[in-house]
């Protein structure tokens, strides 16, 4: 390893491929396998050579001739860079289908998340328990909290009423499920997910590759 990247200093497109680098070498650390080369990343990923060579370089790594990289130093300097090498704590609004489904769902612990909280509206469901997490009062959420993620799954009409409450409790990062267009601060990072978009634009490569 040579200087010490951080995520400010890689471009975004490296920065958005690093999550798909830290899967593949979790699975090839888990297979105990010590080494990988530019080419079978490459694979993995499903884009370049070139490029992943370019995205490992920027990391400040370089590959051993004949070997390739050492999974285990390049998979802790893109751990670190994702701030996943300790467990990030995320706070999860909404128990409702989705906010369920994701409480039962055990893979984001494999990726240094955990869903530490989670908080609801509705009278019926504070203080019950659901997949093992009693179900705190969203308008307990204070500061006085160690979360820095959130994930939003309340319905689209409330879904910005969350953010700003959110917000103001210092959270840092929301995945957005809700269908809409959030307004955050710039200091604030939002990511949002649309299976039906995801859907459409499948459809649509069916359709060209059709027609
Ligand atoms: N992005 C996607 O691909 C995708 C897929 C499925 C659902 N969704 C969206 O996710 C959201 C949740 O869907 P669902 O099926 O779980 O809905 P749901 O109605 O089953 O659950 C919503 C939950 O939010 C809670 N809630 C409502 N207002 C609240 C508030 N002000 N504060 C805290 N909690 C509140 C409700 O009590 C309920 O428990 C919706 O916005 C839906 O459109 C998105």
């Amino acid at each position: 390893m040579t200087d010490q990247p951080t995520a400010k200093k890689l471009s975004a497109r490296t920065l958005s491929r690093l999550p798909q680098y830290l899967h593949y070498l979790d699975a090839l650390r888990a297979a105990e396998i010590a080494h990988v080369t530019s080419a079978q990343l490459a694979k993995a990923l499903g884009c370049s050579d070139a490029l992943t060579r370019k995205d490992v370089a920027a990391l400040g790594h370089s590959g051993r001739a004949g070997l390739g990289y050492s999974v285990e130093a390049l998979r802790y300097t893109i751990a670190r860079i994702l701030g996943v090498t300790s467990g990030r704590r995320v706070l999860l609004v909404g128990a409702g289908n989705l906010g369920t489904a994701l409480m039962s769902y055990e893979g984001f612990g494999d990726r240094g998340m955990h869903i530490t909280a989670v908080a609801d509206s509705d009278p019926a469901k504070i203080g019950t328990t659901i997949n093992g997490y009693t179900i705190l009062d969203i308008h307990d959420i204070g500061t006085d909290h160690d979360m820095e993620l959130a994930i939003v799954a309340v319905p689209g009409d409330v879904a910005q009423q969350i953010t700003d409450l959110l917000v103001d409790a210092g959270i840092a990062g929301i995945l957005n499920f809700a269908p809409r267009r959030l307004q955050v601060p710039e200091h604030v990072k939002v990511q949002t997910v649309d299976l039906s978009a995801e859907l459409q634009i499948l459809a649509f490569h069916r359709d060209g590759a059709s027609g």
